[in-house]
């Protein structure tokens, strides 16, 4: 067995298999998904993040990149109590080191305790617990991260075209079932880079502006909280998780450091209206504290934090969970179907005009 090291802070070292040899860094978090490996691997939420799987088996259903979020593996690297073959060889071609053989309870337990925390991996023949230790000493916060938007994001538009709406998404790290859940709805959806000026929006002239999910701290995303000041009450806003906290930033709003954050795809959601609990897929480490000008709809059943956004006088409507949810569960997919209501808003404003 080629041993692999993990050195998380506070001096702890942990040794299990080398899956995918390498070095690498990151903040330290976990998921709870049974299910979902694939999606999770390439939502590039996750850069600059290692994530550990607390479901002891992952891979059993092979890999398939139809099912993938974006073009690559986007954590730095990946622990668990057992990978499969498959997925081991996935992580050995794209680079990014992967270990097993862990009790992945200790992880968790760690990380409940203390919160996310930094960590350096060391995996394959050449690794050793002072690699691993030198990997840490080097590892950055998450919110330190302060250009991260430029890792994940296009660099220039990408035009998908569909039905009759017009969507501008703002890209600061999207998952592709997000624009794949607007064109199925009957949107055109036109990709545009995280930092995007208000006139690149214009030159899309959209019917709604779309702030997607994203790895991070949303303190760092300002370009998107502009896009959100200048464009409130004249363009309906949705967002998604990262999206939610930066239109809740713009409009008065305040976001913190969650102690380890949700991770998962069984987080119960409460509808504050319907009173009705749906289960949703979650992969955030920040969370918003004051909702300013908008509205909580929605709450964490776990911890009460603010899961849905709105205002209808504004026309801003958002979720901090992921409606889109590949490979589920799909309770909450009719957030879409509000999304194109609120974009035939626009049109309906223009014939009145
Ligand atoms: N999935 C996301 O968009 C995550 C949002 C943000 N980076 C957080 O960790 O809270």
């Amino acid at each position: 067995m080629t041993e692999a090291y993990v050195a998380i802070e506070g001096g702890i070292v942990l040794t299990g298999r080398s899956r995918a040899p390498g070095t690498a860094r990151g903040e330290l978090v976990f998921t709870t998904a049974y299910t979902g490996y694939e999606e999770s691997l390439t939502d590039p939420s996750y850069a600059q993040q290692i994530l550990t799987f607390s479901y002891p088996l992952i891979g059993n259903y092979g890999v398939r990149d139809e099912r993938f979020e974006s073009s690559h593996v986007q954590p730095t690297a990946v622990l668990a109590r057992e990978l499969t073959d498959d997925v081991a060889e996935w992580l050995t071609e794209a680079g990014v080191p992967a270990l097993d053989r862990l009790d992945t309870r200790d992880v968790v337990t760690e990380l409940r305790e203390e919160g996310a925390m930094k960590c350096g991996i060391a995996a394959g023949p050449d690794a050793s617990p002072e690699a691993a230790r030198e990997q840490l000493e080097q590892c950055k916060g998450m919110s330190e991260h302060v250009d991260i938007g430029a890792d994940v994001s296009v660099t220039e538009p990408v035009r998908h075209e569909g039905g009759e709406y017009e969507i501008a998404l703002i890209d600061c790290g999207a998952k592709g079932s997000i624009v794949s859940s607007l064109l199925d709805r009957g949107a055109s959806v036109t990709v545009l880079p995280y930092d995007a000026t208000p006139d690149d929006v214009r030159e899309v002239d959209p019917d709604l502006l779309f702030l997607s999910n994203g790895p991070g701290d949303p303190a760092n995303f300002d370009a998107a909280q502009e896009l959100v000041d200048t464009f409130v009450g004249d363009l309906p806003i949705a967002g998604i998780c990262l999206g939610q906290q930066v239109v809740a930033r713009a409009l008065g709003g305040s976001t913190e450091k969650m102690a380890f954050g949700h991770r998962g795809v069984n987080q119960p959601v409460r509808d504050l209206d319907s009173d009705r609990v749906v289960m949703t897929t979650q992969n955030h480490g920040y969370a918003v504290t004051e909702p300013g000008e908008l509205d909580v709809t929605q709450i964490n059943v776990n911890d009460d934090t603010p899961e849905g956004l709105e205002s209808d006088d504004l026309g801003v409507l958002t979720r901090q969970y992921h409606p889109e949810a590949n490979p589920g569960p799909h309770d909450s997919l009719d957030f879409f179907d509000d999304v194109l209501e609120l974009a035939g808003t626009t049109r309906v404003a223009a014939t009145a005009d």
